[in-house]
């Protein structure tokens, strides 16, 4: 479990402050991955290097499994350093290390056995999926193989935490997809606590059980993936459920809909369409599968004159989140 309270980082620049942190708070239990997402500029990297204690926060704590990092100091701080691995936007590999050599050299820093290291790194590239790729050079490896090269070593020091930054960003969409299989089968295997830090909706929609916005240092919205989803016209929903525009056709009422659940699955707007003798102009829609459940957002337009009261009222008492948007009842 990693535990986030109230952390606050404060830049000086001459006597001009930069709030890039302002009082974050988050928890991720043990076994989950939990995403960040936030625009450039939002406090995504002074997060993770608070995190590590690359940075030290201004004020906050930080602790993993209860045990508090942010006071650790010296060779406790370094113990409680290789508790969290790190995969970041590239592997930054050793070029003139092999694979096997690369993921073996954390341990080498902490005076493992050379043999048990290496045995360590080669059943590590097993479980990364690289097996006969143990005496490959960086060089002979794939931008794909080098991030597993990558994974395999910030599990070296069996750490409770990893911490993932922009992991797939430099990745093809393909790649991108085996990797984030990768972390997730990780997660649930080695029960790891997994934080992955990211601009990509993709990465939160493909392998996020939870997700916090992060947004001027603040965490603006944050919950379980299917919660914020479902929660229609927030910022998290409206871009895990992302509609295009699409101008509406004349001046009938405009409602935007969210299907969750049960209801994604459920003819409700035809059946709407049907007890009140409409037809109902779907304008726009956005249909996803998130964290195993079904999700529906459409824009819908009523035919111009149309009552859109009753409809909406039928709507929600089937479950179906409902708004207006645009359109004169705006
Ligand atoms: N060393 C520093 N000194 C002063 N200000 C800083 C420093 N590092 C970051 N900042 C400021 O803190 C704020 C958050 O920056 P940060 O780099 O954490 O954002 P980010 O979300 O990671 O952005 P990006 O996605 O572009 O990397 C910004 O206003 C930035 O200018």
């Amino acid at each position: 479990m990693i535990t986030v309270t109230d952390l606050r980082k404060v830049y000086r620049q001459g006597d001009r402050e930069v709030v890039a942190l302002d009082g974050v708070s988050l928890q991720v239990p043990k076994g989950s991955i939990h995403g960040i997402v936030g625009h450039s500029g939002a406090g995504k990297s002074t997060l993770v290097r608070c995190l590590t204690l690359l940075d030290a926060p201004t004020s906050g704590s930080v602790s993993i499994n209860g045990a508090e990092l942010s006071s650790a100091h010296d060779a406790d701080l370094r113990a409680a350093r290789r508790r969290i691995g790190m995969i970041f936007q590239h592997a930054n590999l050793m070029d003139s290390r092999t694979a096997l050599a690369n993921v073996a050299h954390p341990l080498e820093i902490v005076r493992s056995p050379k043999r048990q290291a290496r045995a360590k790194a080669a059943e590590l590239l097993k479980l990364v999926g690289l097996e006969g790729f143990e005496n490959a050079y960086p060089a002979q490896l794939s931008g794909g193989q080098k991030q597993r090269v990558g994974i395999a070593r910030a599990l070296a020091s069996d750490p409770d935490v990893l911490l993932c930054d922009e992991p797939t960003s430099a990745l093809d969409p393909k790649t991108t997809d085996e990797i984030l299989v990768l972390i997730k089968d990780l997660t649930r295997r080695l029960q790891l606590t997994v934080l992955v830090i990211t601009h990509e909706m993709h990465v939160i929609k493909r392998i996020c059980d939870s997700v916090s916005l992060l947004e001027g240092g603040k965490i603006v919205e944050h919950g379980p993936l299917r919660t914020v989803a479902a929660d229609l016209g927030s910022k998290l929903s409206r871009t895990l459920l992302p509609l295009p525009a699409a101008e509406p056709l004349g001046s009938g009422v405009v409602l935007e809909v969210l299907f969750s659940g049960d209801t994604a699955s459920a003819p409700v707007l035809s059946a709407a369409a049907r007890k009140f003798d409409l037809d109902l102009n779907v304008l726009a829609g956005s249909v996803e599968s998130l964290d195993n459940a079904q999700f529906g957002h459409l824009r819908i337009q009523l035919p111009e004159g149309a009552d859109a009261g009753p409809v909406v009222g039928y709507l929600r008492d089937q479950g179906v989140s409902v708004s207006f948007a645009g359109s004169e009842a705006a």
